[in-house]
């Protein structure tokens, strides 16, 4: 979700309101992804390189995190009326008592739904999730409850922070333009993983940028086994779907105006 600072610059608002815009935007973009029958969600809300910002700058990150806890998680609210669990993701030794209080609250509150989980990255990077994983294999090897030979990627990956949920990433976006992973999401990332780096700003990254990036997805993977020529069902070379792929435009017409505006 990156953008928040550039985006209440561009319009002369306080930084805090930034945030709290981009915060209403992951909001939009969850319900988008839940309608449209995403079953997982990952979002990167906080860095563990994020703590090195101003400590208010922080605090109202975190007061946002609380807050939208709080409204996701109420009756009726997203994550009753899609069936979605919360799980947070990341580093926990570096949260506040309060903070931690909520998402203990939101977790046990949404444990029973079963349809979508929302993972909340925070505060996480990669290289500390691999860390974290491997610390535990060896705790567990060193008290004898795994042997040597176990040791294998599905094990790895069961030791994430995710758990045993650690499925692979079918799509990636990282919004406002910037190039560059920032340590997110570097093992989950397999040879048919789509990456996305779309030229918006979070706040203003809606719906239909949601709705298409996913529609785009689709159609790649369609092409895996169907012929868009002949409809026959037959697995297409990698080269050709990454060729389509590249073809599909970036922004679908009808939406380039509003884009635009
Ligand atoms: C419900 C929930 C998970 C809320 C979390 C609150 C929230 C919106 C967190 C995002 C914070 C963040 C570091 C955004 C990146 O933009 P940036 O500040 O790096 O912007 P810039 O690239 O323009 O500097």
């Amino acid at each position: 979700m990156d953008g928040n600072r550039r985006y209440a610059k561009n319009h002369s608002i306080a930084l805090k309101e930034g945030h709290k815009h981009g915060a209403d935007a992951l909001v939009r973009v969850l319900d988008c992804c839940f309608r449209v029958g995403v079953k997982n969600v990952t979002t990167y809300a906080f860095s563990i390189e994020n703590f090195s910002r101003k400590p208010e700058e922080v605090d109202t990150i975190f007061s946002l995190l609380k807050y939208k806890l709080a409204i996701l998680s109420n009756e009726n609210q997203m994550c009753d009326l899609h069936n979605v669990r919360v799980k947070i993701i990341g580093n926990k030794s570096y949260l506040p008592k309060d903070v931690l209080d909520d998402i203990e609250m939101v977790e046990e509150k949404t444990k029973h739904h079963n349809k979508h989980i929302l993972f909340i990255a925070f505060p996480y990077t990669s290289r500390d999730d691999m860390w974290y994983s491997i610390n535990k294999i060896i705790e567990k090897f060193n008290n004898g409850e795994i042997l040597i030979d176990e040791i294998d990627e599905k094990l790895i990956e069961n030791n994430f922070y995710y758990e045993d949920s650690s499925e692979k990433v079918d799509i990636l976006v990282r919004t406002s333009g910037h190039t560059r992973l920032s340590d997110y999401m570097l093992w989950q990332c397999h040879q048919d993983s789509v990456i996305e780096f779309p030229n918006t700003l979070w706040p203003n990254y809606k719906f239909y940028h949601t709705w298409w990036t996913i529609f785009r997805w689709s159609y790649y993977k369609t092409l895996m086994i169907q012929d868009a020529e002949t409809m026959q069902l037959k697995k297409v070379s990698r080269e050709q779907v990454n060729k389509r792929y590249k073809d599909i435009p970036k922004i679908h017409p009808p939406f380039a105006s509003v884009n635009k505006a």
